[in-house]
C-alpha cells in the first residue's frame, strides 16, 4: 500500500475519538490512538491508568490488544494524538510494541510528517534475535 492512498486525517480522527474514551485521572493526559491493519480495518487504543502509576497502559498498548483481539495482522499505518488533537509519538516501549506488530515499512504519524518504524526504532530487537526453537 502506498502512502498516498493512506487515509491519514480519518487515522487522526478514530484516534481522536478513542481518546475520549482514555482513562488519565492521574496525568491528565488523554491519549488516543489508531492504526490501518494490512486487512484494511481501523484498530483503535486509549491509555488506561491505574492508581499503582507504573501499571499504566499505553494507548498503543491496548491498541495492540485490540489487534489481536479482533483477529491480528500486521499494522501498514499508525496515528496518535491527545484530547486535543495534536499529534504524539509513541513512547519507547510503544515503538517496540509497534515493531512487532508492523508490516514492512509501517508509517507512524510524526508533527514533521510519516516516518517509517525504522526510523523510529533503529536497530531494534526483535523475534530474529531469539533462538530457534
Ligand atoms: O506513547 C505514549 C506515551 C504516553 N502515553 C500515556 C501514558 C500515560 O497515561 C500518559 C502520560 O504519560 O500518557 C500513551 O498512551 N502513549
Ligand atoms: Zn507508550
Amino acid at each position: 500500500m502506498t502512502e498516498h492512498a493512506i487515509d491519514w486525517a480519518g487515522l487522526r480522527a478514530a484516534a481522536l475519538a478513542a481518546a475520549e474514551n482514555a482513562y488519565a485521572p492521574y496525568s491528565g493526559l488523554s491519549v488516543g490512538c489508531a492504526a490501518l491493519a494490512d486487512d484494511g480495518r481501523v484498530v483503535t487504543g486509549c491509555n488506561v491508568e491505574n492508581a499503582s502509576y507504573g501499571l499504566t497502559l499505553c494507548a498503543e498498548c491496548t491498541m495492540i490488544g485490540a489487534l489481536h483481539a479482533s483477529g491480528g495482522g500486521t499494522l501498514v499505518a499508525f496515528a496518535c494524538v491527545d484530547g486535543s488533537g495534536n499529534t504524539l509519538t509513541p513512547c519507547g516501549r510503544c515503538r517496540q510494541l509497534l515493531f512487532e506488530a508492523a508490516a514492512p515499512g509501517l508509517l507512524v504519524d510524526t508533527a514533521s510528517g510519516a516516518r517509517t518504524i525504522d526510523e523510529l526504532l533503529p536497530d531494534a530487537f526483535g523475534p530474529s534475535a531469539l533462538p530457534a526453537r
